[in-house]
């Protein structure tokens, strides 16, 4: 009942953010979904387990070291939470981390440096497709964070419905980007103090 009405009152907000976008920003993404569907390619950094019965499908990062959303890491991200919308039996989505200690440790530093003006400028709208991607999503969505998740990790788990984390004092959560200068948009982090809850690992 609970999945269900989180559900209901999710396809309300969908209205509004899944317009059109003028800028195209999504059409990067479909375009390598289908060009990867037509391949039936796998992806090495996500592993996708959907049950049938239950409709959740569970997402596992396996990015090893430690998660980072590089580039490639994000366009496979949107890809695999592309396709699981594309299944209309799958009502809910789990995010976690296979890794041990760490779900993300958020935007790779790599991306960010040494990198031409257009290489940053499609890793930064990958970014934003990631997290507009998971916004809007049309299924319930969970971030269990079963690691450390500073900056874009946490920024990950804020865009999700519900989020659960390790109650394991080692991990630690938080944008803390603007020790690097980087600075999220006023208002991203009031969620993680309201709706973040903790349980035994
Ligand atoms: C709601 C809409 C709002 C829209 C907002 C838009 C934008 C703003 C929001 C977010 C901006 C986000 C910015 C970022 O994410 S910048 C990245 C910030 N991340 C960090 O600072 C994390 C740093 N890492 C750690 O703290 C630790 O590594 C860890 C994750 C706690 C894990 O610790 P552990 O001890 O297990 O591992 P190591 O530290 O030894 O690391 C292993 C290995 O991984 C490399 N590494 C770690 N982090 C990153 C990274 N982020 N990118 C790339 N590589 C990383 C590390 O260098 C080690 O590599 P090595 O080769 O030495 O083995």
């Amino acid at each position: 009942m609970a999945l269900r009405a989180a559900l209901r009152q999710k396809c309300g907000l969908i209205g509004i953010l899944s317009q059109p976008s003028s800028s195209g920003s999504h059409s990067r993404v479909s375009a390598v979904l289908v060009s990867q569907m037509r391949n039936n390619a796998t992806s090495p950094k996500i592993k996708v387990d959907f049950n049938q019965s239950t409709g959740v499908a569970v997402l596992s990062m396996q990015s090893p070291p430690v998660n980072s959303l590089s580039l490639d890491f994000l366009t496979e991200l949107c890809i695999s939470v592309e396709k699981l919308e594309m299944d209309r039996a799958c009502r809910g989505l789990i995010i976690t981390s296979s890794l041990p200690k760490v779900f993300s440790a958020g935007l790779d530093i790599l991306e960010m440096y040494g990198k031409s003006p257009e290489r940053c400028g499609e890793f930064w709208r990958a970014v934003q497709e990631m997290w507009l991607k998971m916004y809007s999503s049309n299924m319930v969505t969970i971030a269990a964070i079963n690691g450390s998740s500073p900056a874009g990790g946490c920024l990950l788990s804020l865009t999700c419905d519900y989020r659960i984390m390790s109650d394991n004092p080692r991990y630690s959560i938080g944008l803390n980007e603007t020790l690097l200068g980087i600075v999220a948009p006023f208002g991203t982090d009031k969620n993680i103090i309201k709706n973040t809850h903790t349980c035994s690992n």
